[in-house]
């Protein structure tokens, strides 16, 4: 352990209410291993929803970026307000602890699961971070950037998103440890409702139409949903994003795209099509819902690009 020697200090954004409450208990043992390891910290905890985007922006604003090292306790929807937070501050080290349910962030960083594992891979980094790629989206064509880290979806999946964050059995099943189950559930529910909608593609000033769209992920990682590989060749340190677009399918295909996306199979199918590009606009014929991280943020169109190398992130990706 090298922690004892390392002079910077850490700020640790707790989101207390991650994993339903799961990351109080985990907090308390992560705060007596850096007490043992006599690590200096300042810990914040998050009273509400969005509040980890405005701790972490206040932390970057009254610290020499340089030393500073934020590291957020949650789940990935406390990541995603984390990394909004730190926008403007690219130089600002981040780190993660996982206490979420689906864990998406570890699985594409290559992060223990195991929060105690994570505290140790954090605290045994020298200087040497990976700058890690993310995107940034506007919605509607406006100026305001915000940023994505593993993925940003349209359409179905981010139907499904809401779904599964307002769902009740999300509570039910983090309590007996199968949290990540919760996704599977609100997409067996959306599966009856949702209609799809045909969608105009541009990557990279190229247009693309898509005739009746389930729906469209832009990955910066691997996988969503809980550990669903949705796109298995996104790497976050290439400097490029991976798009992933579902359509022309039948509600029984659908289930065969959700069996084979756990095992990153799904893109042999016809109505699966996988594209790559820097700069991309989704525009839709009907408004489609779209999601940040798992986090619903409005409607289409939207504008992404990629942000290459953009932060340091404690992660084993290495460049
Ligand atoms: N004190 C709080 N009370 C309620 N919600 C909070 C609080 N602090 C933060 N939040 C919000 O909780 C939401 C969910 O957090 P998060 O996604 O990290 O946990 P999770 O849903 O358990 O994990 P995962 O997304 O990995 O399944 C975030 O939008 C965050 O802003």
């Amino acid at each position: 352990m090298k922690g004892e020697t390392i002079l910077k200090k850490y700020y640790y954004i707790i989101n207390e209410a991650a994993g339903n409450g799961r990351a109080k208990q985990t907090w308390e043992k992560i705060k007596r291993l850096l007490d043992n390891y006599n690590i200096q910290y300042q810990s914040y905890f998050s009273k509400y929803p969005s509040h980890p985007e405005v701790i972490a922006k206040e932390i970057a604003q009254s610290v020499p970026g340089k030393i500073a090292a934020i590291i957020a306790v949650g789940g990935d929807g406390t990541i995603h307000e984390v990394i909004n937070g730190l926008k403007e501050y690219s130089n600002v080290k981040f780190g993660f602890i996982p206490t979420g349910s689906g864990n998406d962030f570890a699985r594409g960083f290559l992060i223990p699961r195991d929060p105690e594992k994570a505290l140790e891979f954090i605290l045994s980094f020298d200087e040497q971070l990976p700058r890690i790629d993310v995107g940034s989206y506007h919605l509607n064509h406006n100026q305001e950037k915000s940023l994505f880290i593993n993925n940003l979806g349209v359409g179905f999946d981010a139907e499904v998103s809401l779904e599964a964050n307002k769902s009740r059995i999300k509570k039910w099943l983090n309590r007996i440890g199968i949290g990540s189950l919760t996704y599977v559930a609100a997409l067996l529910e959306k599966a009856i409702t949702f209609r799809p909608s045909d969608v105009m593609l541009t990557i990279d000033d190229r247009e693309h139409h898509f005739p009746n769209v389930w729906f469209i992920t832009i990955s910066n990682q691997a996988y969503y949903g809980g550990g669903m590989k949705i796109s298995p060749s996104a790497i976050p340190i290439d400097g490029l994003l991976n798009i992933t677009v579902v359509h022309q399918l039948s509600k029984l295909k659908l289930l065969l795209v959700f069996i084979s996306v756990f095992f990153g199979k799904h893109t042999k199918l016809k109505e699966v099509r996988t594209l790559t590009g820097k700069k991309i606009t989704i525009t839709s014929k009907e408004p489609m819902k779209v999601h940040a991280d798992g986090e619903i943020v409005g409607e289409s169109p939207v504008d992404i690009e990629v942000l290459p190398s953009y932060m340091h992130i404690y992660s084993k990706i290495w460049q």
